[in-house]
């Protein structure tokens, strides 16, 4: 049995089919890539498996639970964690206050959620910024405090939404290697992203949608070479 297990899933919005049909696994400490062209409904299926959206159709299990439907404090709960874009970080609270805020799911006493954040803060390499507002910090810094702050819900699976988007090089990298050390750590992660050099040579699988559709599933030299794919990225030019 998987972590992760979405099966048959759709979503529709009114007339729109955002997602058809999608089934995939993700499994103990694997890094899965969800790529795919503007629209495909790479969001639309992260926002179903956090509670966000309930699907049409299909089911959603982790650890052999069913969770398709539940509101996201809930799938939080059950170890589900996932990144927000920056506007939901609290920019005038310091980077260890915003930790703090998830660290309280599971720490009761103040002094325990400092402690528990200035770990999480170390381990995306933030410690020097404990006490810096969020809103000064630069993209990468407050994506890293993003990723620092969903690893405070003790996730067993990390969804991650672009976290590489618009990051040079050097900060792509260190980026990177946030996500590998979050395997080290036996916790999956499950990353939307797309900055395909980035999530590339470390996925242990990539998942292709295009038009709500999965067209692949594989290995990234796999995909890469897959008709489907290359026709879905660069349509008939
Ligand atoms: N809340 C919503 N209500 C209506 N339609 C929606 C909603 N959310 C997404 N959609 C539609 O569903 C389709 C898939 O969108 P989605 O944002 O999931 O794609 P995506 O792959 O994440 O795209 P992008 O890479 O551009 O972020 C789009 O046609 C979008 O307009």
């Amino acid at each position: 049995m998987s972590l992760l297990e979405v099966t048959g899933v759709s979503k529709r919005f009114g007339g729109l089919t955002a997602n058809e049909d999608v089934t995939f696994t993700v499994g103990t400490g694997q890094i899965v890539g969800l790529i795919g062209p503007n629209g495909a409904g790479k969001t639309t299926l992260f926002n179903c498996v956090a509670g966000f959206f309930a699907p049409s159709e299909g089911t959603i299990t982790l650890d052999g639970q069913r969770i398709e439907g539940l509101p996201p404090e809930r799938c939080a709960r059950m170890g589900v964690g996932r990144t927000f874009q920056i506007a939901r970080t609290f920019t005038s609270m310091t980077a260890c206050e915003n930790v703090m805020t998830a660290s309280m799911l599971h720490e009761r006493k103040v002094s325990d959620a400092r402690a528990d954040a200035e770990r999480w803060l170390g381990f995306a390499n933030l410690t020097r910024l404990a006490d810096k507002p969020a809103g000064s910090m630069t993209i990468s810094e407050q994506r890293r405090l993003a990723v620092a702050r969903a690893l405070a819900t003790r996730p067993r699976l990390l969804l991650m939404d672009e976290v590489m988007a618009g990051l040079n090089p050097s900060e792509v990298k260190e980026a990177v290697d946030v996500v590998l050390k979050i395997r080290e750590h036996g916790i999956s992660c499950l990353v939307v992203e797309h900055v395909l050099e980035g999530i590339m040579p470390i996925a242990d699988k990539i998942v292709v949608l295009d038009r709500g559709r999965k067209i692949a599933e594989g290995t990234p030299a796999e995909v890469s070479s897959d008709e489907a794919v290359i026709h879905a990225y660069l349509g008939d030019a």
